[in-house]
């Protein structure tokens, strides 16, 4: 049994950029990573991140049964093909592939299982901020909620911008290449509008939320711009952060937001 001062035992789905960051910065939030699931036929990659003292299985059926939880870092491949899984055995998840909820029958299945499990899916924050205002502001009426994403040209490297621009000739100005609901975004765009897809879920939901996506030539990190107007008055927030070393798409704050999970977990003074 885990006492308070003992270390969090967790599982990480994923080796990628957001997953190295949680496996380097997890001892900081008093956790120890047990094991790692990847995808079958992944196991040497995988455990060349992890080294040799985590357990790496893409075997959901070896999974320690005690762990505290486990952190989705896989994007939405990885929520849809282990998520219900993990929640229905009773292991809380938190997942930073919040776009994949937009997917209706994957989030009434997750739903489903959490509930099954008597535990809990997690949604970190991820690269966005401002999220806690706009909850609470959802409470009254929300009339409007837009949210803006801008990255460089490497930002949208293997998304659908590549078939609309030409991303190695972006010049100096903004070129936009998606204007839609948070919906369509999240489902065109897995690996770019996991963002849009938190304004929606802390707001007022992803058919009504607007969203804008924009290669931008000068850009030096990734933007997110959030507007709201609603009963509790308005709310303008942006944000810039540094992309992560290994991934030029995903911001370092997203997989941050990771730790403060692990932190949640355990504080007893908490937001
Ligand atoms: N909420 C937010 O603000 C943000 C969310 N994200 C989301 O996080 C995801 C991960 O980001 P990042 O780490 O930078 O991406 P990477 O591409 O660096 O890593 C993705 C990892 O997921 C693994 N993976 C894919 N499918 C599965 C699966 N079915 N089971 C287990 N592992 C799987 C990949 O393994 P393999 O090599 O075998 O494919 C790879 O190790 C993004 O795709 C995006 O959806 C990212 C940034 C911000
Ligand atoms: O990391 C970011 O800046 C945002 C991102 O990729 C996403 O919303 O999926």
């Amino acid at each position: 049994m885990t006492t308070p001062d003992a270390p969090l035992q967790i599982g990480i789905i994923g080796h990628g950029a957001i997953a190295s960051y949680v496996i380097a910065n997890a001892p900081k939030a008093g956790a120890t990573v047990r094991c790692a699931i990847c995808r079958a036929g992944r196991e040497d990659a995988a455990a060349a991140v992890f080294g040799p003292n985590v357990q790496v299985t893409s075997d959901l059926d070896s999974l320690p049964p005690d762990l505290a939880i486990v952190l989705d870092c896989a994007g939405h491949a990885g929520l849809l093909a282990h998520g219900p899984r993990i929640l229905g055995t009773g292991t809380p998840v938190a997942t930073v592939a919040l776009g994949a909820l937009a997917d209706k029958a994957l989030t009434e299945e997750l739903d489903r299982a959490a509930r099954r499990g008597r535990t809990r899916l997690h949604l970190a924050s991820g690269a966005i901020g401002a999220l806690d205002a706009l909850r609470a502001a959802a409470v009254g009426a929300l009339t409007r909620v837009t949210y803006r994403g801008i990255k460089p040209a490497s930002g949208w490297r293997g998304s659908p911008a590549e078939d609309l621009l030409d991303l190695a000739t972006l010049g100096d100005a903004e070129h936009e290449h998606f204007r839609g609901s948070a919906r369509e975004a999240a489902l065109r765009y897995p690996k770019n509008a996991n963002v849009a897809a938190a304004v929606a879920l802390a707001g007022i939901g992803f058919d009504d939320t607007e969203c804008v996506l924009v290669a931008d030539g000068n850009a030096i990190g990734n933007t997110h711009e959030i507007e709201a107007e609603g009963e509790f008055g308005n709310l303008r927030f942006a944000i810039t952060g540094r992309s992560l070393p290994d991934n030029p798409r995903s911001s370092a704050l997203a997989a941050m937001s990771m730790i403060t999970q692990l932190r949640d977990r355990q504080a007893v003074i908490a937001f």
